[in-house]
């Protein structure tokens, strides 16, 4: 087994020279899509949206597997995938919270990785889209999907997202007894929200046919690289079935919010959990990892969550 150095988790091995030939294979026949537009594009028109997924492949993966730091990550989604499955599909709680996820050296390597790709000007805006299929900007919010061509700025965060795209939909599937998550697809994100920033009430997959490839996303995953001791909001706010006879209740829900600390992994269904992000202080940071699935089924109009989502974005 490989050893880490201490010193290329703390990202002094992090230098302007390529360490390793890189694998720039960009996605194969996916189209191009909201977030893989060039950034910095003006004046687009609203296109219906399709889904960034892309295959797993040799997406990620440096050529030089001797250059790629260890993070303990594949481990720990091993570790992780019991009790995330018992939670999100046994219990059916909406969303599953873990802590001390990496270790802080980690974390911050996978932060300096990210300051570095901010000074490279790798962000755009980043879109979201409505319940009606339509994409916006979000405010004050800029991200980017990490390449394998970036590798030479982000080793930990291309670590991270090949360590975990390669074990979790495995372990689950284990689980779940069928092989549901896909283990040959993703979708992911690096993004910044920006003082004033927010992102508004949504479902990361909507459902809705928006004319281009179906959007199979269906676990989100969001790690969060803050420093410790972040205290400058930001809450992730989850909408969550309320009692009828809860006297606090409405129809939409009770929100509960969830502090984006540092080293803390978040996840839920994707085309089920209605959220929002709160205004932060500071740049807040979040990578997201989307798992496929792998069953047109999956993301049906009568699944678990339907009446909360019609809830909060009602027709018309
Ligand atoms: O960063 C977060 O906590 C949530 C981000 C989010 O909702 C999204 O990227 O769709
Ligand atoms: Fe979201």
């Amino acid at each position: 087994m490989r050893i880490i150095a201490a010193q290329r988790i703390n990202g002094a091995t992090r230098s302007q020279t390529r360490r390793c030939h890189v694998i720039a294979r960009r996605p194969l026949s996916l189209p191009r899509t909201p977030s893989m537009r060039p950034h910095g594009s003006r004046g687009r028109p609203a296109l219906r949206f399709t889904p960034s997924t892309r295959p797993l492949a040799t997406a990620a993966i440096p050529v030089d597997e001797n250059s790629v730091p260890i993070l303990g990550a594949a481990t720990r989604a091993r570790e992780l995938a019991p009790e995330l499955y018992r939670r999100l599909f046994e219990l059916g709680e909406p969303y599953v919270v873990f802590d001390d996820v990496l270790g802080n050296d980690v974390r911050g390597a996978m932060l300096e990785d990210a300051l570095a790709l901010r000074r490279r000007d790798r962000f755009g805006p980043s879109q979201s889209v409505g319940s009606d299929g339509v994409p916006f900007d979000k405010e004050a919010v800029l991200s980017c999907e990490v390449e394998p061509t970036d590798f030479d700025d982000a080793p930990h965060l291309l670590a991270f997202t090949r360590d975990w795209l390669l074990t979790l939909p495995p372990a689950l599937n284990a689980l779940l007894g069928a092989e549901r998550v896909s283990p040959r697809e993703y979708g992911t994100k690096l993004a910044v929200q920006m003082a004033s920033g927010r992102y508004p009430r949504h479902v990361d997959n909507a459902c809705v046919d928006g004319g281009g490839p179906r959007d199979k996303r269906w676990i989100t995953c969001i790690y969060y690289l803050q420093e410790p001791g972040w205290d400058a909001g930001g809450a992730l706010r989850i909408y969550v079935d309320c009692d009828d006879d809860d006297a606090r209740g409405d129809a939409q829900g009770e929100g509960v919010d969830v502090a984006p600390t540092g080293d803390r992994l978040v996840c839920f269904f994707a085309d089920r959990v209605v959220h929002e992000v709160l205004p932060a202080a500071a740049d807040r940071w979040a990578l997201t990892l989307w798992f496929v699935g792998n069953d047109d089924a999956e993301c049906a109009a009568d699944r678990a969550g339907a009446g909360l989502r019609a809830a909060h974005f009602p027709p018309g």
